[in-house]
């Protein structure tokens, strides 16, 4: 029988390329016999910080066994020099001006393989359109929660009955949302981030289903809500797909000989005692922000690995720790303190049984990977759905410990409010404890998600079997 076809298109972001191409090894898993799966590879856009190891990663599926190739798409010039700032606006247009090369792959494809779906990152739904020229079925994938795709669809109805911007309230969420907790986006309801997303929220309701990398037992009055179209008006909502938590747990560090050092520091130190600090593919802070860091994290008392990254050009840069931390900073800490100036591995590190917490931008993956290892999270968010999802993880689901960070005030946040943050994250309050029981249920929920009969398996097969 000819095998179907299955094309993704994934940014070359960290969370985006590792979540799809592992949802893809996961359908390949069972279903190797009837599917092929090729990806569409962008290796760089303009503003976008490729995911750490992506070559290294990229090579390790190639030589996988799977039936999974990798299509390179061409690099091209922006077409604008104001359009490369990593904004979903910026990369649509990006994307935009790739729709040849996509089309004619696509179209390339199909020749040889008729029966082909396409599964598109939610950054791509500008392809949407094309495919269905081509007679392809589309499928969105989301990469960040199901509260955050709730409140991209709702968007049109929320921002036009609601005058005052207090607080908000969204069908399927307990608690109302203060307007200080919006996604980026959302705060700037005249900016091009704002209208590409109420745009592209549209596009995502004309495709065959929406995958989400996320779990029923996290947000199962959400993913009720989406299900139930609670947040559409005048269309039906497609299918919807929650197939997580997907996490890349390959470690390409391991066919190298040496351990990373950083792993190799943590194995000297005592279960739980360490707090990991780490803010995602581009976060970064201006030097006397991470001043105040080291401040905080020094006067804690506790145990710290920090990877610490700078802004630079087109995507962060190794800090040069010397010219950034106090002073004699290093040599104070020496015995009880790593800081790493570069990106690390993750999953590994939170994995590692000396982790007793971490300090998260609260990226989804971050989030995703931290409720996996069962490690309570300090929530610093910075940009982007952060400061919703840090507000979802606080209030709503209690598995967050909250650092204020001051958002009027540019999300400066004080040595002192570290200090104290740390001070709780790493102690033993009724507040702590009751984080960490909470996480600890995550980590056994999300597990038994992905397993064979859990939820996320049962709609990852529902979803193979819509192709
Ligand atoms: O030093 C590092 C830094 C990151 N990572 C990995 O990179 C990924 C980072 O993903 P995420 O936590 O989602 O953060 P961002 O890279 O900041 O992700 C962008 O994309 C996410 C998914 O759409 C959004 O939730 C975020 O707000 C947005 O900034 C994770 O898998 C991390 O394990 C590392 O392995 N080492």
């Amino acid at each position: 029988m000819a095998k179907k076809g299955l094309v993704l298109l994934p940014i070359p972001a960290a969370g985006h390329l590792k979540a799809m191409v592992e949802t893809a090894l996961k359908l390949l898993h069972h279903h190797s016999d009837v599917l092929s799966v090729t990806v569409l590879l962008m290796n760089s856009i303009p503003g976008v910080s490729l995911a750490p190891n992506h070559h290294t990663y990229i090579h390790s599926i190639t030589s996988s066994g799977f039936d999974i190739h990798f299509e390179e798409l061409p690099l091209i010039d922006p077409p604008h020099s104001d359009e490369k700032d990593g904004s979903p606006a910026s990369i649509s247009l990006y994307i935009q001006k790739l729709l040849p090369h996509i089309n004619a792959s696509l179209s390339n494809i199909l020749s040889s393989t008729p029966s082909t779906t396409l599964i598109v990152d939610f950054f791509a739904s500008t392809v949407v359109d094309e495919a269905k020229k081509l007679g392809i079925s589309t499928y969105v994938f989301f990469t960040s929660g199901a509260a955050m795709l709730a409140l991209v669809l709702y968007g049109p109805v929320l921002f036009d009955k609601k005058k005052s911007m207090e607080v908000f309230e969204l069908p399927g969420m307990d608690e109302p949302i203060p307007y200080l907790s919006l996604p980026t986006s959302f705060t700037m309801t005249n900016s091009a981030s704002f209208s590409w997303f109420l745009y592209h929220g549209r596009r995502f309701l004309e495709t065959k289903g929406m995958i989400i990398n996320t779990f029923t037992a996290l947000e199962s009055q959400v993913i009720k809500a989406l299900e139930d179209g609670l947040y559409v008006h005048g269309s039906p909502t497609p299918p919807i797909y929650p197939i997580g938590p997907v996490i890349s747990l390959q470690n390409p560090s391991n066919e190298e000989k040496e351990q990373h050092e950083t792993i190799k520091w943590l194995d000297g130190q005592d279960p739980g005692s360490v707090v990991f600090l780490c803010f995602g593919s581009m976060g970064t802070f201006t030097v006397s922000q991470v001043k105040e860091i080291a401040h905080g994290v020094e006067r804690s008392g506790h145990r710290f690995l920090w990877s610490l990254r700078m802004t630079g050009l087109p995507v962060p840069s190794n800090a040069l720790l010397d010219e950034v931390l106090p002073e004699k900073f290093l040599e104070r800490t020496r015995d009880r303190g790593l800081v790493w100036p570069a990106t690390v591995h993750q999953t590994e590190i939170l994995a590692h049984r000396a982790v007793g917490g971490f300090v998260s931008h609260c990226g989804w993956n971050s989030i995703l990977e931290s409720l996996w290892f069962g490690v309570p999270m300090l929530s610093w968010p910075l940009y982007a759905e952060q400061h919703f999802n840090a507000y979802r993880m606080v209030k709503s689901h209690g598995l967050a410990v909250e650092l204020r960070v001051d958002r009027k005030d540019g999300g400066f946040v004080s040595g002192e409010e570290v200090e104290n943050g740390v001070r709780v994250l790493m102690g033993d309050s009724e507040e702590v404890k009751k984080v960490k029981e909470r996480c600890g249920q995550m980590k056994v929920e999300s597990r038994r998600a992905v397993e064979e009969g859990g939820s996320s398996f049962v709609s990852l097969q529902r979803l193979a079997g819509s192709f």
